[in-house]
């Protein structure tokens, strides 16, 4: 019996001597394996285990993995599941093509990620960024103070009674800087948010303050898709909710003319790269915020953005009308608790 102890101690005193290089090695490798990968690994040896729920505690502690100003965590009170896993972008952008194999990003390291400035750059926005052709940007050198142009321009939809559906922004064809008031949706979450997760829902984006109407709150970010590609992938997501119970994040937004009829179609795929706007649930009574196009000059490509469409409290879930409810005979099940619950998911027949 003591020799058994004495060996398992001797055990543990040699894998703690080797924690030096092995563990920054472990460091260096563990945050960028998916979530399968990691538990096969957490098998193999008690300081890999250890290493491996490290990284999945700091996971769970930021789905942003420091990428916006700041963290989101995930909270799971109903099972052992600690997040959801997928690639972060901060803004959409195009893939093309989607090699999915080769898509890796690190997260949960432990070196403390350098949190983007107030004003993030947004990178991936340079993605889709149109360099060349006609910009019609401000000329303004600064935007301070009430003679600049660009205040109060139409950034920050949901003003007033009346939601705005598209609004310009500055962009990256215009004369101003971060400063510039309009660019209220370009510094990424400044909000607090948190993940929870829900037996029936799934995940649930919930306000972690009081957030004003009108405020922003995040971009909905994802792969900008063709139709034909968001077709394909919508058919097999459906395929997989039926089987497997798999909760996709494929929207599909219209913009329109004045006219109603539809111009342009735009495909956002949130489900493998996206950001914390990939957890916000339908409801039936069109919830709490509002869909907003903006356009920023010299980009090609609008994004779509969350205003608060009236005052929210701390703790109160965020959510959306996913749009028309198309009754399909295979439409999966609302849970969103409005009175005027249809039962029903709206989906997109694509
Ligand atoms: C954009 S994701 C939202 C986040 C999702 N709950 C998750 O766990 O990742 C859309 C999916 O969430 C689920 N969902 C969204 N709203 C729902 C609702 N009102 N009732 C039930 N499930 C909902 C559906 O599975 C839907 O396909």
């Amino acid at each position: 019996m003591a020799s058994c102890k004495r060996r398992q101690q001797v055990g543990e005193e040699a894998e703690a001597a080797d924690d030096g290089p092995f563990s920054r090695c472990a460091e260096l490798i563990l945050p960028w394996l998916t979530p399968r990968e990691l538990a096969a690994v957490a098998m193999t040896s008690a300081s890999l285990r250890r290493a491996s729920r490290s990284v999945a505690l700091r996971r769970a502690s930021d789905a942003a993995r420091g990428l916006e100003p700041l963290p989101v965590p995930f909270l799971n009170a109903v099972e052992s599941l600690p997040y959801a896993y997928f690639l972060y972008t901060p803004s959409s952008l195009v893939l093309s093509p989607p090699h999915d194999a080769l898509l890796r990003q690190p997260w949960g390291s432990s070196r403390t990620p350098a949190r983007p400035a107030a004003f993030p750059g947004r990178p991936s926005c340079e993605a889709v960024d149109m360099v060349g052709g006609v910009v019609l940007g401000c000329d303004c050198e600064r935007c301070e103070g009430d003679d600049c142009a660009c205040w109060g321009g139409g950034g920050g939809g949901g003003q007033g009674e009346e939601a705005e559906v598209v609004v310009s922004e500055c962009g990256p064809g215009c004369g101003c800087g971060p400063e510039c008031g309009n660019r209220a949706s370009q510094r990424g979450v400044e909000v607090r948010l948190k993940i929870v997760r829900d037996e029936k829902k799934g995940w649930c984006l919930f306000a972690d303050q009081a957030i004003e109407k009108g405020r922003f709150v995040c971009e909905y970010a994802g792969e900008f898709l063709t139709t034909k590609e968001a077709r394909v992938r919508q058919k097999e997501y459906d395929e997989l909710a039926l089987s497997q119970g798999f909760s996709s994040a494929l929207l599909v937004v219209r913009e329109h003319l004045p006219s109603g009829k539809a111009c342009l179609r735009i495909n956002i795929d949130a489900t493998k790269v996206g950001n914390v706007g990939r957890f916000i649930n339908h409801s039936c009574d069109g919830g709490n915020l509002s869909t907003v196009l903006v356009r920023s000059t010299g980009a090609l490509l609008p994004r779509l953005c969350f205003f608060a469409s009236k005052d929210i409290r701390e703790g109160e879930e965020l959510s959306f009308s996913y749009g028309e409810i198309r009754l399909r005979s295979n439409g999966l099940q609302c849970y969103c608790g409005a009175s005027n619950c249809f039962g029903i998911l709206p989906s997109e027949l694509t």
